[in-house]
């Protein structure tokens, strides 16, 4: 939605149709599209009727990337026929493309079918964006996938050598393949999307721009919602809470924890934190749920705090500490009040951090994270390591108290030079997106590429 705004932004002439394919663990599909039709009145939105099974259990279970890839592609007529008959009967204009979500790549074929042209909107980083090219790559040269006993792989788009333990996702043979296999299809779109900056991945741009067998790159980010999602009832009262109780905090005091929409830990990970924290002596915020069970996506919430948390933990840090469950996160990271992130490392959690200048703590806990985690830390000097690998779907990771202390105490005492980088790359994402900054003109080039377009 984001990306379609900022296309009308730019030129209000193209007419903007968003598809929404079911997903059948995260809640309705129609409450979430009628809502967000009724704000974005400007852009139309078609639900994909509900007629494929959800992937089984056990598929997710092994591979949730591969099993909701299977999901998506089974979608494949469906899709073609609502552009068909919704979308091309509907308005005589051409389509100038069809942008596809970097796991639809099944649509890039339906796109093909039609005769009209395709992107890939990457909604990652461009350095996973390159891993995932670099996957296709070993896959086409017939190299063995990953091993716990092989040396750090020297990979292109990072520029330390990678070690098998930050890349719990590409552990499995099932999700290796469909990671590769979206890399391969990458190549048949006409253009790739990139939610990112040049300025703050340069290395990874570089090996991106190495390649001579990829379509177009435009990296056009950040792309940040900075109102954030509106909220109502309950919700709104505790955002005012929040933000009122950040404006009575020292500039650059508080840490402030959110793992993202579907981060939570399980309750003596959740207590572990607690003692954590309260040992660092620091000002806290923390966005406080328990991980999603049972084929859910999303976090939990839950009511009363003092159940899980150690005993006398809420009365102690009462003067120093706030809970809360879904968080007003860019606000709160806009506020000079927060001086660092405890970060799942989830991108759109990172670009607004690095927005706003906040230096990053790195807990990565599923999917592309502890590589986003490894080039913060290793490769652009943008975080502190709290862990680069723990796996949330390990019964046995489990990170200590010791290890919280010492990560938020490193960064809130030493950070110094981590804020300064922070800061300059603040900078840099601000220039990038106004008139004459390098998203802002590759931006032109994708809306130039899209008037002129021929598939
Ligand atoms: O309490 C909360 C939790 C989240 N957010 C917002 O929700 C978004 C979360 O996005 P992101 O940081 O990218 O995390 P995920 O929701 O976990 O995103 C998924 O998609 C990303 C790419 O789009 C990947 O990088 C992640 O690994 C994957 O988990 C951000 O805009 C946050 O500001 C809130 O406002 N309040």
């Amino acid at each position: 939605v984001q990306l379609a705004k900022m296309v009308l932004e730019r030129n209000d002439s193209f007419l903007i149709t968003m598809l929404a394919i079911h997903n059948p663990f995260s809640g309705s599909i129609s409450k979430n599209t009628k809502s967000l039709a009724s704000i974005h009145t400007e852009i139309r939105f078609i639900e994909i009727p509900e007629t494929i099974p959800a992937p089984p259990p056990e598929a997710l279970a092994v591979g949730p990337a591969s099993a909701y890839t299977s999901y998506i592609n089974d979608h494949k007529t469906l899709v073609k026929d609502t552009i068909v008959n919704q979308v091309m009967a509907h308005n005589p204009a051409p389509i100038a493309s069809v942008v596809v979500d970097m796991f639809c790549t099944a649509f890039i074929d339906v796109a093909k079918e039609l005769g009209v042209a395709s992107h890939v909107f990457y909604t990652s980083d461009a350095a996973f964006l390159a891993m995932m090219l670099y996957l296709s790559d070993r896959e086409d040269m017939g190299e063995p996938k990953f091993s716990p006993t092989d040396p750090d792989y020297i990979i292109p788009c990072y520029s330390n050598p990678v070690p098998y333990r930050v890349l719990p996702l590409l552990h499995t043979d099932v999700e290796y393949e469909s990671f590769a296999n979206h890399g391969r299809k990458f190549k048949y779109s006409n253009g790739i999307i990139v939610n990112t900056f040049s300025e703050a991945e340069s290395h990874a741009v570089s090996a991106l721009l190495a390649r001579d067998d990829i379509p177009p790159i435009f990296n056009v980010g950040p792309l940040i919602d900075h109102k954030g999602k509106s909220l109502s009832g309950s919700d709104a009262v505790k955002r005012d809470e929040i933000l009122k109780w950040l404006d009575d905090q020292p500039e650059k005091s508080v840490v402030f924890l959110c793992f993202g929409s579907g981060g939570g830990f399980d309750e003596a990970q959740l207590k572990e934190i607690a003692i954590g924290l309260e040992r660092s002596g620091h000002r806290f915020l923390w966005s406080l749920r328990l991980k999603p069970s049972k084929g859910k996506l999303q976090a939990s919430f839950f009511d009363n705090y003092g159940e899980i948390l150690p005993q006398g933990f809420l009365e102690r840090t009462k003067n120093i500490g706030m809970l809360c469950g879904w968080a007003p996160q860019v606000e709160i990271l806009a506020h000079k009040a927060v001086g660092a992130f405890v970060s799942h490392c989830g991108w759109n959690s990172t670009l607004e951090a690095l927005w706003y200048a906040v230096p990053i703590i790195t807990w990565p806990l599923y999917g592309e994270q502890h590589m986003n985690a490894f080039q913060l830390v290793k490769d652009l000097g943008l975080a502190v390591e709290l862990t680069l690998d723990f796996r949330r779907d390990c019964p046995t990771d489990f990170v200590k108290a010791e290890v919280i202390t010492k990560a938020v105490k490193t960064m809130m005492e030493q950070g110094g030079k981590l804020r300064n980088k922070a800061k300059e790359t603040s900078e840099m994402a601000k220039k990038a997106v106004v008139e004459g900054g390098s998203s802002y003109v590759a931006f032109g080039n994708l809306i130039d590429q899209w008037l002129g377009s021929k598939p």
